[in-house]
């Protein structure tokens, strides 16, 4: 018996950063979750994983530490899940196996042992293929392409299907060649294959909590239920720089006239470089300089936006979430009231995160010091963060 994992997926749905399957979940790899009930299943004799090209170093990072007794060198994937379980069959193939192959998508990381073993069980009883079906709660209704319903399906016999699936390993390589030889190229999952290819495809009940992490909200529901606790992190940043010949500065992602600009190696936006190093802080993750580094020509004139999606980024990838960004302005001028809300729309659009999080103050040094004198402009900024805990 062999258990195949997807994992080549870009997991675009998921949002910029590591392919989804490679981040951390409760301080530990989506992949690497996936992979260890089946290392566990003595059943298993070998375990496959299908990996996406290029990701060989984070592929060996996520199975560092796991009993790898059993598992195979991994197989590169191809365009869509189909084309990557096919290959995936196929390398299994030349290795000469044959029997009862499980496949899984690397995407689901609280597969539990009881559902491989239910697969393998149900797959005993004499069926070519056994998915797991979890009966729907929602009405269901199929729309048509103006998106007006088109009907309503009995829900009694609708059912939403999940993964490991499993089948007689020689039947499903034959519908994957012949799917393939057909040019049938938009199956969702094997069992559609086998459906298409003539087959009665058994059910077995599912588990609610073997879900599919798709989006990156999955993600802070996965540590929640994961039983990780989230912790509040603050991070606070301080940025200046000096006035310099021009006729604009940027200030928190919004372009600002005035008879100066800012001396910078950057755009010289202050306030997100401030608001850069206020998650950077609480994520203990160095600063701007440690990501960026001024001495590299690439950030000269960048915009500073990427340095904070950059980060907000970082936040996500590590279970985490954006509680509040909160902005001090210090400048004797430009007058920063009449942008504030154009600078917290353009804030909360970089984050991700929601406007009423982002607050934006500004002031005054009265005529004291270099911000007084109308020399620079300088900013403050806290974050707060919510981040699992054994983070
Ligand atoms: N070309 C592909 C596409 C998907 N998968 C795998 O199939 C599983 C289910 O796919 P999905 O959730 O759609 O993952 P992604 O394709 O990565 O996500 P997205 O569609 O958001 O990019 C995942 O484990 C994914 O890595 C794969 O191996 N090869
Ligand atoms: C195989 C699957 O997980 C069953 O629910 C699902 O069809 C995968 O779909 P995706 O669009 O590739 O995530």
């Amino acid at each position: 018996m062999a258990a195949l994992l997807v994992a080549a997926g870009r997991g675009l749905r998921a949002g910029d950063g590591e392919p989804k399957q490679y981040r951390l979940v409760n301080g530990r790899p989506v992949l690497a979750h996936a992979l260890m009930p089946f290392l566990a299943e003595p059943a298993i004799e070998r375990v496959a994983v299908v990996i996406g090209e290029g990701d060989e170093a984070r592929y060996a990072n996520a199975i560092a530490g796991l009993d790898s007794a059993r598992l195979v060198a991994p197989t590169l994937g191809g365009e869509t899940r189909q084309a990557s379980v096919r290959r995936g069959l196929l390398a299994l193939s030349r290795a000469g196996f044959d029997g009862i192959v499980l496949v899984h998508d690397a995407a689901r990381p609280f597969v539990s042992r009881a559902q491989i073993s239910a697969a393998i069980h149900r797959l005993g009883a004499g069926d070519l293929a056994a998915i797991p079906a979890m009966p729907v709660t929602d009405t269901i209704k199929r729309t048509d392409t103006s998106g007006h319903v088109a009907e309503t399906p009995p829900r009694d016999q609708l059912v939403s299907v999940q993964t490991p699936q499993a089948f007689r390993f020689g039947p499903l390589l034959e519908a994957h060649e012949a799917a393939a030889a057909a040019l049938q190229h938009g199956f969702t999952d094997d069992a559609a294959l086998m459906e298409w290819a003539g087959h009665t495809v058994a059910t077995f009940r599912g588990d609610p909590a073997n879900v599919k992490l798709t989006h990156a909200e999955d993600f802070l529901r996965a540590n929640a239920r994961h039983g990780a606790v989230l912790v509040t992190r603050v991070g606070t940043g301080y940025d200046v720089h000096a006035f310099g010949p021009g006729d604009h500065v940027w200030l928190g992602g919004v372009r600002i006239g005035h008879d100066q600009g800012v001396v910078a190696h950057s755009d010289g936006d202050v306030g997100l470089h401030a608001l850069t190093d206020a998650l950077l802080g609480a994520l203990a993750d160095g600063d701007i300089g440690t990501h960026f580094p001024p001495s590299d020509p690439q950030w000269r004139g960048a915009a500073s936006a990427q340095f904070l999606a950059f980060a907000a980024q970082r936040v996500r990838e590590r279970g985490g979430r954006i509680d509040h960004l909160d902005l001090t302005i210090v400048c004797e001028a430009p007058k920063v009231g009449p942008h504030r809300e154009a600078i917290r729309a353009e804030i909360a659009a970089i984050t991700g995160v929601a406007i009423g999080k982002v607050a934006i103050k500004a002031t005054t040094s009265e005529r004291m010091g270099f911000t007084g004198r109308r020399e620079g402009l300088a900013a403050l900024a806290t974050a707060t963060i919510r981040l699992p805990e054994e983070d």
